[in-house]
């Protein structure tokens, strides 16, 4: 039997009457990467916030490396990482200086820790602006550094809050295939949110998620397959799984008929 490395059961989060997180079950195995995908506000960021501890969840369970994670915070942080969408870098430090907080922070010892950082700049491509203050990088180099700072420890699990927005195509690409060298070098599992399709196109597995549920599960293929459309791309499948359905809206076909008439008629 293949194990999860990271399992929810029912897991859900309230804020006041309000779900943001309903009832998601999620099983996810050792080296995927994953993505959370959604519409704004379908309940993303809220699962990776209860996944890596800040948050508590309102009801429902999830296991990390079998540890719960209400109960094994401790536990838990100490095989995660996770690159937050705000930016976590200091600016007025260099990209070594960083480092070497976040390996004092994940406790490495202080003789291994000059060579783990510097180990780990150069796995992100950052080994010759090592010395710069960090103010001066790109927006890529800034979100390599912060997964060289997520990863000193070496987590069994990366969790990325949408690691590539704001950045041009180059900078995703080279963020992406530091991600991809990730997982293969150290068999890392990856869990991201993302608005890209391109991006989550690039995964193992997507769950689309959609007013804090989950809308449908499974690799980019099974997602256009579901379908049953020649040619489907994940935006058609994002489409059909997101957009209300027009008798259910207050946009009703009923409403939009009589509003284009009106307008037929105005002009
Ligand atoms: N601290 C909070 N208090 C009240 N409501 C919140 C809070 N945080 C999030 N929400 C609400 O919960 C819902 C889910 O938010 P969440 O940030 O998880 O969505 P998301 O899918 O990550 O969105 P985005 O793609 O915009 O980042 C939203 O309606 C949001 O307004």
């Amino acid at each position: 039997m293949i194990m999860s490395i990271l399992e929810t059961k029912k897991l859900s989060r309230s804020y006041g009457t309000f779900k943001a997180v309903d009832g998601l079950d999620l099983n996810i195995e050792a080296g995927e990467i994953f993505a959370l995908l959604g519409p704004n506000g379908s309940g993303k960021s809220t699962t990776i916030k209860m996944l890596t501890t800040l948050l508590t969840p309102t009801s429902g369970e999830a296991f990390i490396n079998g540890y719960n994670i209400k109960t094994r915070t401790d536990d838990i942080r100490r095989i995660i990482g996770y690159v937050p969408q705000m930016i976590s870098a200091d600016g007025s430090l260099t990209a070594y200086e960083n480092l070497m907080l976040f390996a004092k922070l994940f406790d490495i010892p202080r003789r291994e820790r000059k060579q783990r950082v510097e180990e780990a700049l150069k796995f992100m491509g950052l080994e010759e602006v090592m010395y710069k203050l960090v103010k001066e990088y790109s927006g890529g180099m800034i979100r390599r550094l912060e997964i060289a700072q997520s990863t000193i420890h070496r987590p069994l699990i990366l969790f990325l809050d949408e690691p590539t927005t704001g950045l041009d195509p180059i900078g995703r690409n080279v963020v992406w295939e530091h991600v991809s060298a990730l997982r293969k070098q150290y068999g890392t599992t990856i869990i991201m949110t993302t608005h890209l399709m391109e991006e989550a196109d690039g995964c193992d597995r997507i769950a689309l998620m959609t007013r804090g549920k989950l809308a449908i599960i499974g690799s980019p293929k099974d997602l256009k397959d579901s379908l049953k459309k020649e040619n489907a791309t994940l935006e058609d499948v994002f489409i059909h799984y997101t957009t209300d359905n027009l008798t259910e809206s207050g946009n009703n076909f009923h409403n939009v008929s009589i509003e284009r008439k009106t307008t037929g008629r105005l002009g």
